[in-house]
């Protein structure tokens, strides 16, 4: 691989002796990772179906190596939600920032959603993520993984962080900042970058991650977290970055993250932060910086959207009745002619670009509810009354993802289409038919 002057004199100076092994991990295949989903299944019941040939990844307890010849992509089991492609050390942002059931948490630049879903599945259903990207295209492929992972509880935005933050300050337990950067760290894997790579990007993205820091600085509650991450080993958009930060607001301090599985300390007086290198780990390159707000506050002050009225959501109710085993209680939220449930203390989006807010349950048509592909996504075969469950190996499994209709005899009416006992959408029945109501955008190529 051919990599500018201007940057390997750069890394030259920063690794000294390190540096020929650095040059060497070019030689070695990347590694490919697959992270496994808890709120579907269990990493260990995973690895022991053996799908795949499996390795753990040291970093990450959902984690695994899979050989590259692999297709995890083209399986069932990745349309039913069981596990996201991940680049290995791409798990440690979302393994280190500490997670808890109910808290509030924000992942600013989220798409295409890795580390959201990872941090959404960690939420184990309680409380609020919010997962935002400021371009909306890549904010699309956001929502598509963040649906097909079930996460219930997830709000999907496409908003500068400066405007989120004049309305949710001092609002989230927990941050993390992926931030927008030169992709040093990647281009063993995508051998395409060192072609976009320039100091003049390097000093664009410096200045695009202080100002989404300092955004990020006033929506974190006292006492919160926040975790810094890049996917480059430029000191500039790493440690000084950091630094410069911490300059500027004293209230803020370094959180030291352990140097187990061959991380490497920040430099200088960074050295609480930790940087992963391909020479080094078994994944690429990324750079890690946690760090805590002093004090201890919840009182962020926000209205809190209301419910609707029962006679507005009666269509829905009567599917319910008829569908499902469960009776789902929350927020109900009809947004145009959606229906959402919405994740408790779920602040109001109004005036902000949210693709979702919540659980999308369906639309309310003339009278008529249509559940949709995230409700399926969302539901586990047990809260369901009528299921159609294919084993793995039935062919009707890769035709109903194509969008096929296909054969199976059973009670008329919605039926959840299951593989394995995971939910993969909707069908109708009807004359032993299963009519097709897979999302068109989510088929089978
Ligand atoms: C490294 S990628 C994020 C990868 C993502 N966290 C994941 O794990 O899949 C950085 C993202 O930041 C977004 N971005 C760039 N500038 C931003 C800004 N000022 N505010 C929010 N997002 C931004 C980009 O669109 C890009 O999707």
């Amino acid at each position: 691989m051919e990599l500018p002057i201007q940057y390997t004199e750069k890394m030259q100076k920063l690794l000294g002796e390190e540096y020929p092994r650095y040059l060497e991990s070019f030689e070695e295949s990347r590694y490919f990772g697959l992270r496994v989903n808890p709120l579907k299944l269990m990493p260990e019941v995973f690895l022991d179906q053996n799908v795949f040939s499996l390795t753990s990844v040291p970093w990450c307890n959902e984690g695994f190596y899979y050989a590259g010849d692999e297709r995890p992509a083209k399986h069932p089991y990745y349309h039913a939600g069981l596990y996201y492609l991940q680049e290995p050390s791409a798990m440690s942002p979302g393994a280190i920032l500490p997670i808890q059931p109910g808290e509030r948490v924000l992942d600013v630049c989220a798409a295409p959603g890795g580390k959201s879903t990872q941090l959404g599945a960690g939420l184990q259903g309680e409380g609020l993520l919010v997962a935002n990207d400021i371009s909306a295209g890549r904010a699309k492929a956001l929502l598509k993984n963040i649906e097909l992972f079930g996460i219930r509880n997830a709000v999907v935005m496409s908003e500068p962080p400066e405007r989120l933050k004049e309305r949710l300050p001092n609002f989230f337990d927990k941050i993390l900042i992926d931030a927008p950067c030169s992709g040093e760290g990647m281009f063993r894997k995508e051998p395409d970058m060192v072609k976009s790579w320039n100091e003049e990007m390097l000093a664009f993205c410096q200045k695009e991650q202080a100002k989404i820091l300092e955004a990020c600085a006033e929506m974190l509650r006292p006492g919160g977290m926040m975790l810094y991450s890049t996917c480059t080993f430029a000191v500039e958009e790493n440690e000084k970055s950091i630094a410069d930060f911490l300059e500027r607001h004293q209230e803020f301090s370094l959180v030291p993250i352990e140097k187990k599985y061959g991380f490497s300390a920040g430099i200088g007086e960074l050295s609480p932060c930790a940087r992963l290198y391909p020479h080094k780990i078994k994944g690429e390159g990324h750079f890690l910086a946690l760090m805590q707000k002093a004090g201890n506050s919840h009182d962020s002050l926000f209205s809190e959207e209301a419910c609707e009225k029962e006679k507005d959501i009666l269509p829905y109710l009567e599917f319910e009745k008829e569908v499902l085993k469960t009776k789902l209680s929350g927020t109900f939220k009809i947004f145009g002619d959606s229906l959402y449930l919405l994740p408790k203390g779920m602040p109001t989006m109004k005036g902000l670009r949210a693709l979702r807010t919540g659980w999308q349950l369906g639309t309310l048509k003339k009278g008529r509810f249509e559940p949709s592909q995230a409700f399926a996504m969302g539901l586990f075969k047990e809260e369901v009354t009528s299921v159609e469950d294919f084993p793995l190996g039935d062919d009707r499994v890769i035709r109903y993802l194509k969008g096929e209709t296909v054969e199976a005899d059973g009670k008329e009416g919605w039926t959840l289409v299951c593989v394995d006992g995971f939910p993969l959408g909707w069908a109708k029945r009807q004359g032993g038919r299963l009519k097709n109501k897979y999302a068109v955008g989510w088929k089978w190529e």
